[in-house]
């Protein structure tokens, strides 16, 4: 942090600059001005008897000069400021619209203060980009600094941030041509106005960057006012999209896919709607986004291409035994009640037609999906949807050796359905095919399945001491499927801010889920991170420790491998994996450590899909307006730091890689 000092001396440089570009702007300004008042008082001047109405209060605002000069500090009071006596017109209009003769009203100009003041740094950021759902941080986090955190406050240690990126993204070479003007090269990876700053190896000092962008046409000085400017408009990062000088903007969306807009045929058949919208989504098992920029580039051929209809693998009998283990129906509706014994009794399901429609689409799409993640889907009990696919799907057809289902291929059939280790899962059993989200989800108030396709949950995992699946005869595992979360305010707490219960919570709720971005050792360079972490003295990393495998499956899935991936990205053995809420996440990235209480919440890591998250589940309950912590467990101070001091954190390497790596016993429980 030893690097501020220069920072601060060309911040106040370039203020000064700023100063004098906007004093000078001013003075054009006014200049303009005071053209406009005299030609529009000759025209008055000049005017017959019946003014237009649209001159209407011409002569208003007219300043005097004196309030443009340099004012002095401190700002006098407004009745020792110059004063001018201006005149507005005002007419009457009778019944016809037609203006009177009009008369002059006298007005007392007060020079504006001066506005030009020395504002105090914005505190620190305290909140990020809303997010639903984690997201996998840039895999080439560590190539370009696109944006400068803290732009506005001199004390952050901008050359250390810096230098924590790559440091062939860094280069930036500068040479004059023969005319003296500066010629500006970029490295590859270097190629935008914004690198030319951020760049640490630039060997250039702000002064003299902010001289080249001047000498360049078309370019904002690095700071204009305290709220303009290129160091602003870039903390401003994406939000309002800026356009630099180069014509590009800061944040380029693809475009959308070729007939993104295509009509659906009018079909109101589900299976044919989903064949039409799949093309739009996301390939990602877990991602339910259509159009979906954070894990496929705009090259729509990677997107999900259309299925057809899927073959029955399953028998009902195998379906329901492989659903069979020792843990809680949900319901008494809970289809794994029937039994075998009773698989000829039960009658044949009664169910209103529309939602039949959706759930004869549904098995032609995933036939063997257990029952529970159709109910989900379809609005109709478990025990119903298993009724009507044992009607609609006979046993004898895939038994009768219709489907390719005999001999080994029906017992490793079987086994498949079985590897999902039922037993393991407390809450509402969900399938091991895939659930997708389309574009008409909300008409229906529901997600979608398809084979394989974009999944939102299956294979759900809770550790061993989450609460019983039935909580008031509802299944909870719903909650993450629906991501119906408890109301949470974020307030100012002992320690900056904190999450308050916004209405009564019980125990065992699904408080909300911890979202952030995902990393690991593959986002090779993480300091500047950490940098932050050391500036703000907040730290929002997560540690997941129970997931790292499924998430390598995942990611090799993708081409995303670990360490030791070979060069297609596949294989190898990911690193710890963090969630980190600093820069997108939700209001749980609030919840403050309980010390030296005991927390009334914990994280449980949860595996949905191989995909892992964390939810925050009440373990006491919490009243309305009562604060929801958590226990950070004690290696997150490991630095030492006093828990008990308002703002203080962590060191950021506590939280960033080292605390990962070092100590992956800790969890937040
Ligand atoms: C996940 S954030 C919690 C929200 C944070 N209070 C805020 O204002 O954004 C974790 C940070 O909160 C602060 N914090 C949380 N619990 C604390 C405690 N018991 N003692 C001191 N600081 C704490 C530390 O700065 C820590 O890095």
């Amino acid at each position: 942090m030893a690097d501020h000092g220069p920072d601060a001396e060309s911040f106040k440089m370039n203020r000064e600059t700023a100063k004098g570009v906007y004093l000078q702007v001013r003075e054009e300004f006014l200049a303009w001005k005071d053209k406009m008042v005299v030609e529009e008082f000759n025209r008055l001047s000049n005017a017959t008897s019946t003014p237009s109405p649209f001159s209407f209060a011409a002569h208003a605002f007219r300043m005097p000069r004196a309030a443009f000069a340099p004012l002095p500090t401190p700002t006098p009071k407004v009745e020792d400021r110059e004063v001018d006596t201006e005149f507005i017109s005002e007419w009457n209009y009778d019944a016809d619209g037609k203006p009177d003769a009009g008369r002059a009203i006298p007005m007392k100009v007060v020079p504006l203060p001066d506005t030009f003041v020395d504002y105090p740094p914005h505190p620190p950021y305290q909140y990020c980009t809303p997010a639903s759902r984690n997201e996998n941080a840039r895999m080439i986090d560590n190539k370009q600094a696109l944006f400068l955190p803290f732009a506005d406050d001199p004390m952050f240690p901008r050359d250390t941030y810096f230098k924590a990126f790559d440091e062939e993204a860094q280069w930036v070479s500068n040479q004059k041509d023969p005319d003296g003007k500066y010629h500006l090269s970029f490295s590859p990876r270097c190629n935008r106005l914004t690198d030319l700053i951020f760049c640490p190896q630039r060997r250039f000092s702000a002064a003299l960057i902010d001289e080249i962008i001047r000498a360049t046409p078309g370019l904002t000085p690095l700071r204009f006012s305290n709220e303009s400017g290129l160091l602003w408009a870039v903390s401003q990062r994406d939000l309002p999209l800026v356009i630099w000088g180069d014509g590009l903007p800061s944040s380029s969306k693809p475009q959308l896919p070729p007939h993104f807009a295509q009509d659906y045929g009018g079909s109101k058949d589900l299976f044919k709607q989903v064949n039409a919208g799949l093309s739009k989504f996301c390939p990602n098992l877990n991602c339910i986004t259509h159009n979906c920029h954070v894990h496929v580039d705009s090259d729509w051929s990677l997107f999900t291409p259309p299925v057809g209809q899927v073959q029955p693998h399953l028998t009902s009998t195998q379906l329901l035994a492989a659903a069979q283990g020792p843990h809680p129906a949900c319901s008494k509706e809970c289809f794994r009640l029937i039994g075998e014994d009773d698989m000829e009794e039960d009658g044949p399901a009664n169910v209103p037609l529309p939602d039949l429609a959706i759930l004869d689409s549904l098995l032609k799409l995933i036939p063997d999906a257990i029952p529970c993640e159709l109910a989900v889907v379809s609005k109709i009990t478990c025990r119903n949807v298993f009724v009507y696919r044992r009607e609609k799907i006979k046993d004898a057809i895939i038994s009768a050796g219709k489907q390719p289902r005999k001999g080994k291929q029906a017992s490793r059939l079987n086994k498949k359905a079985k590897k999902y280790d039922y037993e393991n899962q407390h809450l509402c059993h969900v399938s091991t095919q895939g659930v997708a989200l389309t574009p008409f989800a909300s008409a229906f108030g529901a997600s979608y399945t398809a084979n394989g396709i974009a999944v939102v949950q299956k294979n759900t995992y809770f550790p061993d001491d989450a609460p019983p699946a039935a909580v008031g005869g509802k299944c909870t595992n719903v909650v993450l499927q629906r991501g119906t979360f408890k109301n949470i305010v974020v307030m100012k707490s002992k320690y900056g801010l904190g999450a308050f219960a916004g209405e009564d919570i019980s125990v065992g709720d699904v408080v909300g889920e911890y979202v952030g971005e995902l990393l690991d050792n593959s986002n090779e360079t993480l300091g500047h991170r950490e940098v932050i972490q050391d500036h703000s003295k907040l730290n929002y990393v997560r540690p997941l420790f129970f997931c790292d495998k499924y998430v390598l499956s995942v990611k090799s899935a993708l081409g995303w491998g670990g360490v030791d991936a070979d060069e297609t990205g596949k294989g190898g053995e990911p690193d710890q994996t963090t969630v980190d809420a600093q820069w997108l996440g939700n209001p749980t990235r609030f919840l403050n450590d309980s010390k030296p209480n005991k927390p009334n919440c914990v994280a449980d890591e949860v595996r949905v899909n191989g995909e892992c998250r964390l939810l925050i589940r009440a373990v006491k309950p919490v009243k309305m307006g009562c604060e929801l912590t958590l226990s950070y467990g004690d290696r997150y101070w490991k630095t030492g730091q006093e828990t008990d001091k308002g703002g203080s954190g962590p060191a950021s390497k506590s939280g960033g890689r080292r605390r990962r790596n070092e100590h992956k016993q800790v969890y937040i429980v």
